[in-house]
């Protein structure tokens, strides 16, 4: 199973070597922006399925929330550390 650690070390690689088809390679090419959007929309749809929907659909959305925050922080370049030091 994958960790959190696990994705974002994944990411990394992937946007070194720039593999055909990546789609993070795609957001990461149309910006900050567009990552924020993504960003609050994926948030949203947490918190709908969090009232909404099941435990199992919640907890998809907040994987899909988690990656598009990793990828916010590849384009900051920022690192886990960076991160976790606010914790
Ligand atoms: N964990 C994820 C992941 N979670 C979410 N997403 C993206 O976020 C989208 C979910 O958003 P929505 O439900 O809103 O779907 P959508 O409306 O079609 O979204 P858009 O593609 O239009 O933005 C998915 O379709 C994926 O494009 C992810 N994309 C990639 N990964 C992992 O990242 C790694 C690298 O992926 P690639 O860069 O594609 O090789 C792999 O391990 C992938 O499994």
């Amino acid at each position: 199973m994958k960790s959190f650690e696990g994705l974002f070390a994944e990411l990394t690689e992937t946007v070194r070597n720039r593999p055909e088809g990546s789609s993070t390679v795609q957001r990461l090419d149309a910006g900050v922006h567009a990552i924020g959007k993504k960003v609050v929309e994926e948030a949203a749809e947490v918190w709908m399925a969090a009232e909404y929907q099941s435990k199992e659909e919640a907890a998809e959305e907040i994987s899909q929330l988690l990656y598009h925050l990793q990828v916010m922080m590849i384009a900051l370049d920022l690192d886990l550390e960076d991160v976790y030091a606010h914790l």
